[in-house]
């Protein structure tokens, strides 16, 4: 059975796909990004080529590219890097699986393939079972995402006698909104050592009390120290506190939401934040608008998540 470093635990980036203006990948930022990740937000693990890094817009082979640069500039940095290896071709996916072991990545993960969708428990637990068989030493972890595949098998059905199956199966990332699903995933898998990562990073303190280990999510990348702070809150019981920090996370992501927010939104953050150039997302998705930009910026400076020099006192909400 595969067996990681560690059970994955914490908050996970899902990273960004930096690109130039010209929608080829940005090499050059990665190793800058990993220290970013680091020493400013406090993240130490990462998920690579999900939906906040476009996977599924890449070619196979600018994924295996995405996959080495971060493996290689994360090596004594970060403490586990999970490749996100799904793919519509089977063959696709077992070549991403083979190559994330061959690189040294800590785990892989798979989304259910969703144009010739399985349609029941078993055809996508054989197709799953496939690509896990490619890399058998690599921690193997489901990708549930149900809103952007369109496959609603429930987490729980999938996860009832999944390590029989699938002997590397190491854990779940639940990247919906559905709390009845996704606790009674934690309750009927107790005496096993899963990994239980959320990935709607705006309820993640719910999460966090139905039983989450971790958490996987794109705000992470910006909001890391933030999330940071409420999981320590949590961890000490300070439920209060928790709570304020999350709705402070809550404040920011409802206002984006509002403005029209995803990959590309998402970019134009943490390109603000950071100060690294995410350059533009790639077709059929769209640059963030300018008056996105502005807006953005503007509350995340009077949340005090970005300095500022420029705004008067009445426009400051920070958060405690
Ligand atoms: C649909 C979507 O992109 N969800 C994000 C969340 O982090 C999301 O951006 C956040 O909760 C804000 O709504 C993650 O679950 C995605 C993710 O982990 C990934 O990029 O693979």
């Amino acid at each position: 059975m595969a067996s990681p470093k560690k059970r994955l635990q914490g908050l996970v980036a899902a990273t960004i796909t930096p690109m130039t203006e010209h929608g080829e990948i940005n090499f050059s930022v990665i190793g800058q990004y990993v220290d970013y990740l680091v020493e400013e937000q406090g993240v130490r693990n990462i998920f690579v080529n999900g939906t906040t890094g476009e996977g599924l817009s890449l070619s196979v082979s600018e994924r295996r590219q995405v996959a080495e640069e971060w493996v290689t500039k994360g090596r004594n940095k970060l403490d586990q890097v999970v490749i996100h290896v799904g793919a519509l071709s089977l063959k696709e996916s077992q070549e991403l699986a083979k190559h994330a072991a061959e690189i040294g990545a800590d785990g892989i993960a798979v989304i259910a393939p969703f144009f010739l969708k399985p349609w029941n428990k078993d055809v996508l637990i054989d197709f799953l079972k496939e690509v896990a068989a490619a890399a058998p030493a690599q921690p193997f972890y489901y990708y549930h995402i149900p809103a952007l595949t369109g496959v609603t098998i429930r987490a729980e059905e999938l996860l009832d006698g999944i390590q029989e199956k699938i002997p590397s199966f190491q854990g779940l990332k639940f990247s919906d909104t559905n709390l009845l699903d996704f606790g009674q995933c934690v309750d009927q898998n107790r005496q096993r050592q899963l990994a239980f990562l959320f990935g709607v990073d705006e309820q993640l303190l719910s999460a966090l009390v139905m039983g989450a280990t971790g958490a996987v999510g794109s705000t992470y990348n910006y909001l890391g120290k933030k999330t940071n702070q409420m999981l320590e809150a949590f961890e000490r019981k300070d439920f209060s506190s928790a709570l304020n920090h999350q709705f402070c996370i809550q404040r920011f992501i409802n206002f984006v939401v509002k403005l029209g927010f995803g990959v590309s939104q998402t970019k134009a953050i943490m390109t603000l934040v950071s100060g690294i150039p995410m350059g533009p997302p790639r077709l059929p998705l769209q640059k963030a608008s300018r008056e996105f930009i502005e807006n953005a910026e503007a509350k995340l400076k009077s949340l005090g998540f970005l300095s500022f020099t420029d705004l008067k006192d009445g426009n400051l909400e920070p958060c405690s």
